[in-house]
């Protein structure tokens, strides 16, 4: 057997289609929605992702303003920068690229975001709404996670249900795992869910149990084909840079043992899975902070 493919590229681009609409719609009112990205320092994978923000946003009509800091910036000066993505008005959602260079206290920074302009819904505002189940369809919707409302999408769109399921996360980070927990117990779509972490005694048992599996850790092919139940879904979000090609490109593993897609019956490839909806559902962010500032 072979696993489908949850194609995160092909999934990608039905919602920026969906997105592009959206903001024709926002253009005949006046309003263009703009996405702010604050990079600071020169690591060569946050910036390749920064790129693909960008050109996600170019594609679907969206602005893009791009702030970039040097390694050595201070406390003050990335607060600062802050402040003015805050302030601008052709910004209307921002992202400030993690992780922040050692000695710079990122929570901090995090809660220094206006909580409507929070693209990456990780303002603790948004996050505590995320924890008190706010309705989504209510003016007080809250910008959610973009990882893990990209793996939603990626399953619904894929005819994979959710509701009553058993979901074995792995990994409890700020921006994967932990929302992802809230996400999937929350009402509409009833998953029970297991949030395991590098202190789990016996993480094959409490993988072997799930319907679906989503591995966030960063351990190259850490989940074992004989860990999963036959037929799961399972979908990779890590990636690890395991080496240097011939080219010169990075060599990029996943926390998915390839040999998972003999047991699996649905798996996300890495890359073209979870990357791809986490930029969709960054450009989604935007678009919905434009049309509640333009309402
Ligand atoms: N404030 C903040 N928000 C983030 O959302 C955030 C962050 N910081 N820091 C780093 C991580 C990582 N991340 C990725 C997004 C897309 C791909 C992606 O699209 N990957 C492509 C491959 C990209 C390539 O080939 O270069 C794929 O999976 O197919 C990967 C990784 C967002 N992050």
């Amino acid at each position: 057997m072979t696993a489908q493919k949850l194609d995160g590229v092909a999934t990608a681009a039905a919602i920026k289609e969906e997105l592009r609409q959206r903001v024709v719609a926002l253009e005949a009112r006046g309003s263009v929605p703009g996405l702010g990205t604050l990079l600071v320092g020169d690591d060569p994978g946050s910036r390749s992702y920064v790129t693909g923000k960008h050109r996600d946003c170019a594609e679907v009509g969206v602005a893009s303003i791009s702030k970039e800091l040097p390694a050595t910036a201070t406390q003050a000066e990335i607060e600062a920068a802050v402040h003015e993505l805050n302030e601008d008005p052709a910004v209307t959602g921002f992202i400030v690229q993690l992780p922040l260079p050692k000695g710079i206290d990122e929570n901090r920074i995090i809660e220094l975001i206006d909580p409507a302009k929070d693209a990456d819904g990780l303002h603790p505002m948004n996050l505590g709404r995320l924890v008190l189940g706010v309705d989504p369809a209510t003016a007080v919707a809250a910008p959610l996670p973009c990882t893990p409302a990209g793996i939603i999408q990626l399953l619904e769109r894929h005819g994979i249900d959710i509701a009553g399921k058993h979901v074995t996360v792995i990994g409890r980070g700020i921006t994967v795992g932990r929302p992802l927990g809230l996400l999937l117990t929350r009402k509409g779509t009833d998953a029970t869910v297991t949030l395991t972490h590098s202190r789990t005694k016996d993480l094959a048992a409490e993988v072997r149990r799930a319907d679906i599996v989503v591995a966030a850790v960063g351990q190259p092919h850490i989940v074992q084909a004989d860990w999963i139940k036959p037929g799961a879904a399972v979908l990779d979000v890590g990636v690890t840079r395991v080496g240097t090609t011939e080219s010169g490109r990075a060599k990029l593993a996943g926390d998915i043992d390839p040999a998972v897609s003999e047991v699996a019956g649905w798996l996300s490839p890495n890359p073209g899975g979870v990357g791809p909806m986490t930029r969709a559902l960054l450009v989604a962010n935007v678009v919905e902070t434009a049309e509640r500032l333009a309402s």
